[in-house]
């Protein structure tokens, strides 16, 4: 009987909107669950006020992989210390299992579960390209779950059920969002407001998440364009921004590009052109080869391409897209991790 899990791994929203669906499961099953992250990136703003965690750690890694020369070497010392760190901490909590969704945080608890004999790793790996921490670490899981790789025993994403409930076929496009992940993305912004006067004309309604760090200006423009769309920087209300919307224009990143999926909402993918092995790009490639969205690298995003996108038939993709995923993953995984646990 497994009493303690630990939950590893965060950086930006994708992994973290991970993170959180496995913390949500366990938590909904008695378990108790110590989140180990990192005091860089946005783990703390996820998770530090979480009553559903018992215990939280925030440790000061930083990735490694673009480091160079001594850079690299205090980086490697450092997630070393915190591996001991996290040892130390598995041995006090007699953890038997670990479940790691990558990124630069997962890596100090991540490595520790190796050290440690009698502990189980389980990786979600969320892109069709694998990140390099769990390139290295994945030999060492007890299993691996991904739903870009046929060998994974659950092959839907673990979405949260509210993108499924909320979720409607689209006919016409009455609405439209903007979305850039969890940090925005400049060059969608732009996009939206070289737009945004015709949507206007066309009656179109405009939802647009930016960023923190471009909120401003982006609101300034719209005011200037005397335009009414309903802009935020983040919001933690985006099943119910999707459900209001008929198409989106998004960044490819993992888990907003199977949220979209689980709400029907088509899609005009422009990947982030700087994710590692462009796996951004080749997330959207998968649904694209099905003719389940529109794909365009943002260096070509141009503005033909998006009104064709508009007026083609939408509801059609729409309604094969109920077919791209099924809810309940995070449980399905969940179960094989305690049953092999
Ligand atoms: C720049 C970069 O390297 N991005 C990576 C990062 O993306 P990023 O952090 O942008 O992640 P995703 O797009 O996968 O997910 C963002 C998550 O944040 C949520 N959200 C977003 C905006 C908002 O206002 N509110 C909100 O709650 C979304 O619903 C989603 O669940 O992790 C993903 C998953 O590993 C990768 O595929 C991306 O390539």
């Amino acid at each position: 009987m497994i009493e303690t899990v630990v939950v590893t791994g965060g950086g930006t929203g994708g992994h973290l909107k991970v993170a959180d669906a496995f913390i949500d499961e366990l938590f909904k099953r008695g378990i108790n669950i110590i989140f180990i992250g990192s005091s860089n990136g946005q783990d703390k703003f996820w998770f530090e006020n979480d009553i559903r965690i018992k215990e939280k750690y925030f440790l000061d890694t930083k990735g490694v992989v673009n480091k160079k020369g001594f850079g690299k070497i205090a980086s490697l010392f450092n997630i070393f210390s915190k591996t001991i760190y996290c040892l130390n901490l598995y041995f006090k909590y007699k953890i038997k299992v670990v479940i790691s969704v990558g990124g630069f945080s997962a890596a100090p608890a991540t490595f520790a579960s190796i050290l440690k004999r009698d502990c189980n790793l389980y990786i979600h790996e969320q892109n069709s390209k694998m990140g390099k921490l769990n390139e290295l670490t994945s030999k060492f899981a007890t299993e691996v779950f991904s739903s870009f790789d046929d060998n994974s025993l659950v092959k839907d994403y673990p979405v949260s059920n509210e993108f499924f409930n909320s979720s409607r076929v689209r006919e016409k496009v009455k609405t439209i969002a903007f979305f850039g992940g969890s940090q925005g993305a400049v060059c969608i912004n732009d996009f939206a407001l070289k737009v945004a006067s015709k949507l206007n004309e066309m009656g179109i309604k405009i939802i647009h998440q930016t960023g923190k760090n471009d909120f401003e200006r982006v609101k300034n423009e719209y005011k200037r364009l005397n335009i009414n769309a309903d802009v935020f920087d983040f919001s933690k209300e985006i099943p119910l921004k999707m459900s209001k919307a008929d198409f989106a224009v998004s960044r490819a990143g993992a888990s907003t590009l199977w949220e979209l999926c689980a709400n029907h909402l088509p899609t005009l993918f422009v990947p982030y052109k700087y994710a590692a092995s462009d796996h951004q790009y080749y997330n959207a490639k998968v649904l694209k080869d099905k003719n389940l969205c529109f794909l365009q690298r943002e260096d070509e995003l141009s503005e033909d391409y998006f009104f064709e996108a508009l007026n083609s038939d939408i509801h059609k993709i729409s309604i094969e897209l109920i077919s791209s995923i099924n809810p309940n993953a995070t449980s399905q995984i969940v179960d094989i991790i305690l049953k092999k646990s």
